[in-house]
């Protein structure tokens, strides 16, 4: 399988609109690739609290259809990152779409763990409830975003529904870019599955990105890795391998459920 990791830069100096057609010229530029795959809320900016509200979208908004457009353009499966969504009942939540070669919109998925504890999307934003896998051909995906990944209990729920590959669409921050990197590879062994983790590069509301989008195998492996600034990661990966791991070290069967509290 090939996958296209489209690190875009979020920059404060850039319009919504101009980036987005931008993300979409370099989705229609993967044609060829089985899988692309764009970063969290890189419309707006995962640290532009204060646009999130006027930026706001239904799902079926302008990020929706000029994604859907260029998945069916470039015929390939597309996660096209997160938007800010505005459902019916006013609530916001950070929304990932993922698109069919033929654009249409296959899943949906609102990130589970807000990031920001007191402030910013945690307090800005309601939180998604449902575990999100998709089937394509080759592999299952199971999606999280950014903050997500410091929670082993979602990914783990993933690989319970089915998920081979792990996709974590992030704007992490360049100040904790060591935590990004390790927690990546501790995803993909622990799950033993493809991490594909794709972040964005630039600098929006004074929080530098931290870039280095990466790709793990099922045993832990980087298969490649970004540097800091906007480019297109390509990795070329065997979606069997997922299987043939679990079936040649089989830890995830030793798994003890349901143990007794401490008294
Ligand atoms: O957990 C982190 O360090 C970064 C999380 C984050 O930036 C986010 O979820 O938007």
């Amino acid at each position: 399988m090939h996958a296209s990791l489209i690190q875009i830069a979020v920059n404060s100096d850039e319009s919504v609109n101009s980036r987005r057609e931008r993300a979409a010229s370099l989705v229609v530029a993967q044609r060829g690739a089985d899988l692309v795959v764009l970063p969290e809320l890189w419309p707006v900016g995962a640290f532009a609290y204060t646009a999130f509200a006027e930026e706001a979208e239904p799902l079926d908004g302008p990020t929706h259809d000029v994604m859907a457009k260029a998945a069916a353009e470039a015929r390939v499966w597309l996660h096209a990152g997160s938007f800010v969504e505005r459902a019916g009942d006013g609530t916001l939540y950070n929304t990932s779409l993922v698109f069919s070669p033929e654009g249409k919109c296959a899943a949906a998925y609102r990130k589970i763990h807000r990031f920001g504890f007191d402030k910013g999307e945690a307090v800005m934003m309601g939180a998604g409830e449902e575990l999100v896998t998709v089937a394509l051909p080759e592999t299952t995906l199971g999606l999280a975003t950014c903050y997500d990944l410091r929670f082993p209990e979602q990914f783990r729920g993933l690989v319970d529904a089915g998920a081979e590959t792990l996709v974590v669409a992030a704007g992490w921050p360049e100040r904790r870019r060591s935590h990004w990197t390790l927690l990546a590879q501790a995803r993909a062994v622990e799950n033993q599955a493809y991490v594909l983790a794709v972040g964005s590069a630039g600098t929006h509301a004074g929080v530098e990105q931290a870039g280095h989008s990466i790709a793990v195998d099922p045993w832990g492996e980087v298969l490649a890795e970004a540097g800091a600034g906007e480019e297109v990661l390509t990795v070329e990966f065997d979606p069997a391998r997922t299987a043939t791991t679990r079936a040649q070290f089989p830890a995830l069967k030793d798994r003890r459920l349901g143990l007794a509290a401490p008294r």
